[in-house]
């Protein structure tokens, strides 16, 4: 497996005198599709706002693609290369999908503020939209209105939205959350296929998802990484059975 692209070490996050985050080493590889699974509140939206910035870290490090991040801005971050989306969907409910889109594609250019019309005219974001409206599969859809779609194509437009300042890892707190079991399958399938050549991170609770998704898994119990490995290591984990998925299965 190559070098990781995101590394976090001896990582701690505490909210006034409790400690969530205890010392969590964690490491993503380039290509890799990794999930954090673990009871609720085990910290694992915690520690995702930590890597995204949203949160600064009490000690420890995060080092993506070189640079040391720990405690930056999510715009910083997300400038050199880390995406996330959150468990909350981040769509404009009254914009169009196209609308939506051309939005998160104009982002990195800078160019947010500026009218719509002029925009139009601008052949690079209109051809940048559409890739990833075929990419997420809602050609289709691109006049509609996207608080108006059903919730897992709403989860294909935030997705889209994710990808289009082309970064090289992802984070996804539960994309699955709230879904049909065929919407799920179909969103897993999304996944895969739209993270191909990045790396990404996920958390999710339905656990054929991440089993099925993931290459490696590593699994978080009051705030300690207490197993990474593949998935048919975590399955048989003796650890991971008594402090968790024993439970789960169950
Ligand atoms: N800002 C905060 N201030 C104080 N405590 C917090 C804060 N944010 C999270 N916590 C606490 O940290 C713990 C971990 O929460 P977190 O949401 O990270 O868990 P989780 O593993 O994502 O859970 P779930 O699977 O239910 O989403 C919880 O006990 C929560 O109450």
């Amino acid at each position: 497996m190559s070098a990781p692209v995101l590394s976090v070490r001896r990582l701690k996050k505490s909210f006034g005198p409790v400690e969530i985050i205890r010392d969590v080493n964690l490491e993503l590889h380039h290509n890799e599709r990794h999930a954090l699974i673990g009871p609720n509140g085990a910290g694992k939206s915690t520690l995702f706002h930590l890597i995204s910035g949203n949160i600064p870290p009490t000690s420890g490090e995060v080092e993506f693609d070189g640079h040391e991040i720990g405690g930056k801005s999510p715009q910083a971050i997300n400038r050199l290369g880390l995406a996330r989306s959150f468990q909350i969907t981040n769509i404009f409910p009254k914009l169009t999908v196209f609308e939506n889109i051309r939005f998160a594609v104009m982002r990195p250019y800078g160019l947010q503020y500026a009218f719509w019309k002029f925009i139009d005219r601008d052949a690079r974001i209109r051809e940048e939209t559409d890739r990833l409206l075929e990419l997420v599969r809602l050609s289709a859809k691109r006049s509609a209105i996207a608080g108006e779609m059903a919730y897992s194509e709403q989860r294909s437009l935030e997705i889209a939205m994710t990808l289009a300042s082309d970064p090289k890892v992802i984070l996804l707190d539960e994309p699955m959350a709230g879904m049909s079991h065929e919407e799920t399958l179909y969103t897993a399938e999304l996944i895969k296929e739209v993270t191909k050549g990045r790396a990404l991170m996920l958390v999710e609770h339905d656990m054929d998802v991440v089993f099925s998704l993931s290459d490696r898994i590593s699994v978080l119990v009051y705030g300690q990484v207490i197993a990474t490995g593949t998935p048919d290591e975590i399955r048989n984990s003796k650890a991971v059975k008594e402090a968790y998925l024993g439970e789960e299965v169950a």
